[in-house]
């Protein structure tokens, strides 16, 4: 038996490479999730089995240290709900997942009550995070924090976590981050269109990859690009149909209230919305008042 236990519940992409990275580190793992597979490959990989969140709590010894990893919104006050409970004072519950900062402080405040702390971690490095070492990003209380180091170090790259903040900082830096990701994203798929539609035969991969010595725009996201280019030159076996959205909405909110601009960031997450959108109304009463205007054609012409 290891000196430290510590709960995960949610065994998803990311919260199984947490239960595997923490084993790895030499700690004793409970896990709970709804997907008996998920359970069973984390039990093969050294973890004890809990049948539900109260169980986790049964399982560790005071003070415990919960981590959740679920989907943001309403998972998290189930499990929240369910584990709270078989909780005491003392006790950390940590949230790893991208949840809206102010839901975390109604969390924080509710378990405080009863002398329980929350801790808000923003999580970041994707699936190769979460088997290699993620980045993250704490908001909550010193006491918790220095309570729970010993998991964050445990699945964090070297230096990649920190405290930067009271309750709701670290998924607020989160949801920030997460803004600054989908203007990068939308940078690079602009950039690589253009090149694309340019008078020369780019070979995309190899010039991500060239970029990636020495040039200003070098990165990780770049290194991805190049590895999907590679497995598909056209990328003809996706759509441009993006998907998520929640973060980059809720810091445009946010920007907003605050009368902050953000307008590189509202772009990107527009063009995320229209690119699910086959046509729209907006385009149809463009064409149909520059038909009623100056009978222009309502189907482009090849000069527009
Ligand atoms: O830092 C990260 O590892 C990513 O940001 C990660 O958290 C995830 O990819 C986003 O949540 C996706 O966000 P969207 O679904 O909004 O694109």
């Amino acid at each position: 038996m290891a000196d430290r236990a510590f709960g995960v519940i949610g065994l998803g992409r990311m919260g199984g490479g947490v239960a595997r990275r923490l084993l790895e580190a030499g700690f004793d793992v409970v896990v709970h999730d709804r997907d008996e597979a998920a359970v069973a490959a984390a039990v093969a990989a050294g973890a004890t089995a809990a049948a539900d969140p109260a169980d986790v709590a049964a399982r560790l010894r005071p003070p415990r240290v919960v981590w959740i990893m679920v989907p943001a919104g309403e998972p998290v006050d189930q499990v929240v709900d369910a584990l709270g409970p078989a909780l005491e004072a003392g006790d950390v519950v940590i949230d790893g997942g991208n949840s809206f900062y102010r839901d975390s402080l109604r969390r924080h405040d509710l378990l405080r009550a009863r002398g329980i702390h929350f801790l808000d971690c923003g999580s970041s490095g994707g699936i190769e995070g979460a088997e290699r070492g993620l980045c993250l990003m704490i908001g909550g209380d010193p006491e918790p924090f220095a309570l729970a180091e010993p998991l964050f170090r445990a699945i964090a790259r070297p230096g990649g976590y920190a405290r930067v903040g009271p309750a709701g900082a670290g998924h607020y830096a989160k949801m920030v981050h997460n803004a600054i990701e989908y203007a990068f994203l939308e940078a690079l798929g602009e950039g690589f269109e253009l090149l694309r539609s340019a008078p020369y035969e780019y070979d995309l991969a190899s010039l991500a990859d060239l970029w990636q010595n020495g040039s200003v725009i070098r990165g990780w996201l770049l290194e991805l690009a190049a590895a999907a280019f590679r497995r598909d030159p056209d990328l003809a076996g996706i759509t441009g149909v993006v998907g998520g959205g929640d973060t980059g909405n809720w810091a445009i909110q946010e920007a907003w209230s605050r009368g902050v601009p953000l307008p590189g960031i509202a772009l990107a997450y527009a063009m995320r919305l229209r690119s699910r959108q086959a046509d729209t109304f907006a385009g149809k009463v463009v064409s149909a008042l520059r038909w009623e205007f100056g009978r222009h054609a309502t189907v482009p012409t090849s000069r527009g």
